[in-house]
């Protein structure tokens, strides 16, 4: 039997395999030998090395990519964003490969990139059908997940390391319902694992500690954009809008553009952080395009390399800080559109 029938041979057991505490077991060891039968199938092989991707230099401040269902409106959403065109029309697969585009927004260059569509045959009709975008969202999940990238979730907190000898051993730091140490035995068996420690700081699932164990999964954020609002009702708009993560949008009308654009930017985590030289204005006209959490230590970073030894103190002005300027440490933490005057030894 091939990796493809072993893994759609689980994927019906998994299925017909009704979930109580008498299949709990069983169910987790189906799991655990779905994620290795998938990992093995995206292990390159030994003809092409590399694998193919597509060959696009990383640009900018951030990457986002569009993945969607043919004909959805990704090429017209990044002809719409950014000054590149990248063919748009009414026939699936119009776009072959990967276009790069960059979206210029509040001073930074977010590089944007279309791509052809994924999964054939299931974009057409008119958006009548109030579930279709509910459908496809799904299928996209699957289909991302199946290949190990875990969307809008953060990494389980699980301490996983192999250990040479000792056998396995097993700890948690909270009350878990979903796993217990003889679930977690039989999947780092089925891993060939004997020897490791793992240390449980959540309440945590089967499938949590295969990522785990598998470590090369992907977490990443994701913004749900449902185009062509121009062609369903009011009501599904409104109900599709307020789920989370989710934007909606019509290329054609330039509807919600600004919105959306917004909502990259919180999700992306992206800040802009103004410097000022003494007795002078701040220079609003170059940021520095920094993320969320970042401390002052790393804005020294971003301005100058050796400015973080120089380092005596910074005045910050912005929502970071109680009174404007206050004078802080290394470690404070700056928020969007603070202003920093950095003082040195
Ligand atoms: N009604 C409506 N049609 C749109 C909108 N945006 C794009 N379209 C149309 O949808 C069709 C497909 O658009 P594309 O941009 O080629 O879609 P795509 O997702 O890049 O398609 P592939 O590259 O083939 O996967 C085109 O005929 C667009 O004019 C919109 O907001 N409303
Ligand atoms: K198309
Ligand atoms: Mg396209």
């Amino acid at each position: 039997m091939g990796i493809l029938e072993k893994i759609s041979e689980i994927e019906k057991e998994i299925s017909r395999t009704q979930k109580n505490k008498a299949t709990e077991y069983h169910l987790g060891l189906l799991k655990a030998k779905l994620a290795k039968y998938r990992s093995q199938l995206l292990e390159p092989s030994k003809k092409s090395e590399k694998g193919e991707g597509f060959d696009v230099l990383k640009s900018g401040d951030a990457r986002v990519a569009l993945i969607g269902f043919p004909s959805v409106g990704k090429s017209t959403l990044l002809s719409t964003l950014t000054k590149t065109e990248s063919e748009a029309a009414s026939y699936e697969f119009t776009t072959l490969t990967c276009i790069p585009g960059v979206i210029e927004y509040n001073g930074a260059n977010i590089q944007l990139l279309d791509l052809p569509g994924i999964i054939e045959g299931a974009a057409q009709g008119k958006g009548r059908d109030a579930t279709k975008q509910d459908v496809q969202r799904q299928l996209l999940e699957r289909e991302l997940e199946s290949v190990g990238i875990r969307l809008n979730k953060a990494k389980p907190n699980i301490y996983f390391k192999v250990k040479k000898g000792g056998g396995i051993s097993f700890n948690s730091t909270c009350t878990l319902t979903k796993i217990d140490e003889k679930m977690v035995q039989m999947i780092l068996h089925e891993y060939k694992l004997f020897n490791a420690e793992v240390l449980f700081r959540e309440d945590c699932t089967a499938d949590e500690l295969i990522d785990v164990i598998c470590a090369n999964r992907v977490y990443l954020p994701c913004l749900y954009v449902y185009n062509k609002i121009d062609q369903i009702s009011i009501e599904e708009v409104d109900r599709i809008a307020r789920q989370p993560y989710s934007v909606v949008v019509s290329c054609n009308m330039k509807l919600n553009l600004d919105y959306l654009l917004e909502t990259l930017w919180e999700l992306l985590r992206l800040i802009r952080v103004y410097t000022k030289k003494p007795g002078q204005p701040p220079d609003f006209a170059d940021g520095l395009i920094l993320r969320k959490g970042v401390t002052v230590e790393h804005v020294c970073h971003a301005i100058h390399r050796s400015l973080a030894q120089a380092f005596k103190y910074a005045l910050v002005w912005g929502t970071s800080t109680k009174y404007s300027p206050q004078r802080v440490g290394a470690n404070h933490i700056m928020h969007d559109e603070d202003v920093i005057q950095v003082v040195k030894k």
